[in-house]
């Protein structure tokens, strides 16, 4: 791959100029309110009413609201991205027919908002299970939350979740053990999957039910710990609902990974909930994905597939990829390596290039020190919330999990240092080359193959939605993965990788303007394409 243009450079791009005159605001704005999120969760105790005459609760581990009416969080949970949507089809519709216009967006509009409520889900999860690593940590106990009898008394809609949900996992175990009892076929309807909803105390718990039926029960488990999924189950109606659910189905795999990957305690509270004893829910659960200790809770552990039961840890070359959070230097693999050209004159060889040199001609943007300082890498605390998933023929891939701005610095490249010349890896390799210097001025490479993090995943497209950038802080050149458009939910985010790397390969991007269409004028699949010279573009 291609050494990263360096961020400000005249060389970049329209998009990424765009995206360096936007500031990461939102993403700066996100870390602060996640963390603040996961700081206030489950602070609330019995009684207790943070914020003034705010009143909060614990249910499930989260924490809502409870003084909005359902008016307001129906609102929230539709109507505000309505009006945000509906700005978009204004512009896109004006020469449009009105009536056919109106009709197709609510199509798109109910499609969007869709997406932006699951995000909303996974955020949620994340925050909760944030909250209980941190109570986790600081050896606090379960005992302080309400009690489910506690919590029905204040909010009669959180009563009808936890029954519809307690009832529902009832159900369904029930009928595992024993299809024929009376307990299963007074409240299981056997034969076409499908539960009795007379034996269901109203909507709600029908809800609960079906999804329960139509997936593995732990989903429902697990999406019982987000206050947006709370509201939606509770409020939605009939057409709302169908839409969520649908959405929910899509990505039953995704959630139940996430909520694992993300070690979420999502089976503490349904035992709780009379009848359901602790040896069914974990290991039932871990007959499908084994649990990952909560020693280094990082996102990345799975790829996501069709089928729960396939899905597996990323591997290369038939070892396991190893998630680490800087880059690893060895002194030993350069020894016997010549010096290349490009070597600065003034660093000594060989030395781990990614170092900064003390003065460094390059200052840190944030302190303006020439001298290494200590200023911290955002990308390091605010991660986005994404998933690696099976893309077909391209492999595994990085899937958006929330709305990623124009701009926002995602993460960091980083891999194993080796000399210049280093040529075992070709699929994960990164070219690295001073910041201030040519960038065919390779003295490093950077290779993710074996040691690296989420980074190394992010596919290929000729239309890419990110770059690859050099930036140099906390003393430390760094090649970083930037946004370059607005990224939506449950996108693929891709990156440039160069013309070069696709010489002997295919790319299966599918851009209009792929690099591997364009090597193929003649056929007719390329005719009427730009042509295509290697390092440069005849239009
Ligand atoms: C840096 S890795 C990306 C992660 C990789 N997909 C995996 O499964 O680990 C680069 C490799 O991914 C695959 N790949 C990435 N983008 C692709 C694209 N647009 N078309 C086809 N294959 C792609 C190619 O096999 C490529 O050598």
């Amino acid at each position: 791959m291609k050494s990263p243009p360096r961020s400000g450079s005249s060389g970049s791009s329209t998009a990424s100029k765009k995206a360096a005159s936007h500031p990461t605001d939102s993403g700066v704005k996100k870390q602060s309110a996640r963390t603040e999120t996961s700081g206030g969760v489950c602070k609330a105790t019995k009684g207790e009413i943070p914020g003034g005459d705010k009143k909060w609760q614990t249910f499930f581990g989260s924490t809502r609201e409870i003084s909005a009416d359902d008016e307001t969080v129906r609102a929230q949970l539709f109507d505000v991205l309505k009006e945000e949507d509906s700005k978009k089809e204004a512009d896109k519709s004006s020469s449009e027919d009105a009536d056919a216009s109106s009709s197709r967006a609510v199509g798109r509009c109910s499609k969007y908002n869709v997406n932006r409520l699951m995000a909303q889900i996974y955020q949620d999860l994340y925050t909760v299970a944030a909250a209980q690593a941190s109570k986790a940590a600081s050896g606090e106990t379960q005992t302080d939350r309400l009690s489910l009898e506690e919590l029905g008394g204040i909010d009669p809609a959180l009563r009808k979740v936890s029954d519809g949900v307690g009832t529902a996992i009832k159900a369904v175990l029930a009928y595992q053990r024993n299809p024929a009892s009376p307990e299963s076929s007074r409240i299981w309807q056997h034969g076409d999957n499908t539960v009795r909803s007379s034996s269901f105390d109203g909507p709600v718990c029908e809800r609960c039910s079906k999804l329960a039926s139509r997936h593995d029960w732990t989903l429902l488990g697990i999406l019982a710990h987000s206050v947006t999924f709370q509201d939606a189950i509770t409020l939605l109606d009939a057409e709302a609902w169908n839409v969520i659910s649908t959405s929910i189905a899509e990505n039953a795999v995704s959630l139940t990974v996430f909520a694992q990957g993300h070690s979420l305690e999502w089976w503490t509270e349904l035992i709780r909930l009379n009848g359901l004893s602790p040896p069914f829910l974990p290991q039932d659960f871990e007959r499908h994905l084994p649990s990952e200790p909560r020693d280094e809770v990082h996102p990345h552990k799975w790829v996501v597939t069709d089928n729960l039961s396939d899905v597996h840890p990323p591997h290369f070359e038939g070892e396991p990829q190893i998630n680490i959070h800087t880059n690893i230097y060895r002194a030993a693999s350069f020894t016997n390596s010549p010096r290349p050209p490009s070597w600065p004159a003034d660093r000594p060889y060989p030395s781990d290039p990614t170092r900064v040199r003390d003065p460094s001609p390059h200052p840190c943007p944030t302190s303006g020190s020439h001298a290494p300082c200590a200023c911290l890498f955002h990308a390091r605390t605010w991660h986005p919330l994404t998933e690696l998933r099976a893309y077909g023929p391209k492999g595994v891939g990085v899937r958006a999990l929330e709305r990623i701005p124009a701009g926002a610095i995602l993460g960091e490249y980083v891999g194993e240092v080796h000399p210049a010349a280093y040529a075992v890896d070709p699929t994960y390799t990164l070219d690295f080359s001073e910041p201030g210097r040519r960038t065919d001025e390779v003295i490093a490479k950077i290779s993710a193959g074996r040691f690296g993090n989420w980074t190394r995943f992010v596919n290929h497209s000729c239309e890419a939605s990110t770059r690859f950038a050099s930036v140099t802080l906390g003393g430390r050149h760094r090649t970083v993965v930037q946004a370059v458009r607005d990224i939506e939910v449950f996108e693929e985010l891709t990156v440039d990788y160069g013309v070069g790397y696709w010489r002997d390969r295919v790319c299966e991007c599918g851009a209009e303007g792929c690099v591997s269409r364009m090597k193929r004028p003649e056929t007719e699949e390329g005719e009427g394409r730009r042509r295509w010279v290697w390092g440069s573009c005849c239009l």
